[in-house]
């Protein structure tokens, strides 16, 4: 048996580099995520990865993302919405050990709002289902990475794959739930500068 993961991870609020900005348009990958996996991951170019933010090592992340409302009609129980809606992410960054990619990618898998039950949580009856929205390519989506996860591993099957992905949303969701993670999700009115101009860069798409 290996040993249970932490369920949170990193400090209790962020601390440089995070948070760390990337935006781009959603682009086709491998169409595993879904067919494979049944965990669909936004990809987003990672060309200048490198260049911009040689910081950032290959491994799993959590933070936050917004998509474009010109091209995403998010809905909500109020209707479609008509500004960006902030959600809470998981991603990958890095060459996926178990496909072997030969090139880096950088992969999103958005979750529902915290104040919705999560789908991954233990225990649930028969296959975990990942959380599935209307498909979005080539909307432009923005992303602050808020935290470190873990390394990206090889695996000894899809299914272990696929677990450790279940317990990185977990992890992630309740990294996220902290003050100083969920300001950067709902804007009380009392968020200080730097994360209200975070937040306002989150939900820009001009
Ligand atoms: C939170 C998260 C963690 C992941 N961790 C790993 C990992 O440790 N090893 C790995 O090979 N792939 C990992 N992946 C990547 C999946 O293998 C990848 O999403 C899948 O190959 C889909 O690729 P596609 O978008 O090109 O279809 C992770 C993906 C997510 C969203
Ligand atoms: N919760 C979600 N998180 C990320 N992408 C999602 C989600 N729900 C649906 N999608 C859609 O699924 C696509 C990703 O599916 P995936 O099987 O990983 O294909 P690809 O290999 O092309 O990235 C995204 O580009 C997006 O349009
Ligand atoms: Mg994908």
């Amino acid at each position: 048996m290996s040993k249970p993961r932490d369920p949170v991870a990193g400090p209790n609020a962020p601390e440089p580099p995070f948070p760390i900005r990337l935006s781009g348009p959603v682009i086709k990958g491998f169409g595993r995520g879904s067919k494979d996996l049944g965990i669909p991951t936004a990809n987003i170019p990672a060309d200048d990865l490198s260049e911009k933010h040689p910081e950032l090592t290959t491994g799993v992340y959590y933070g936050v993302v917004a998509l474009d409302p010109k091209t995403y009609h998010h809905e909500t129980s109020e209707g479609s919405a008509s500004t960006a809606v902030v959600l809470p992410a998981v991603l990958s960054i890095g060459y996926n050990p178990f496909y072997k990619n030969t090139v880096r990618s950088v992969e999103i898998h958005i979750m529902p709002a915290l104040t919705e039950p999560s789908p991954t949580a233990a225990g649930q009856e028969g296959h975990t289902k990942f959380n599935r929205l209307p498909d979005f390519y080539k909307t432009r989506l923005n992303l602050l990475i808020l935290g470190y996860i873990r390394p990206e591993f090889d695996y000894v099957s899809l299914e272990a794959l696929v677990e450790d992905i279940r317990v990185d949303c977990e992890v992630a969701r309740e990294s996220l739930l902290r003050e100083a993670y969920k300001c950067y999700l709902v804007d009380s009115g009392k968020t200080s500068g730097k994360v209200s101009e975070d937040r306002a860069w989150l939900v820009s798409f001009d």
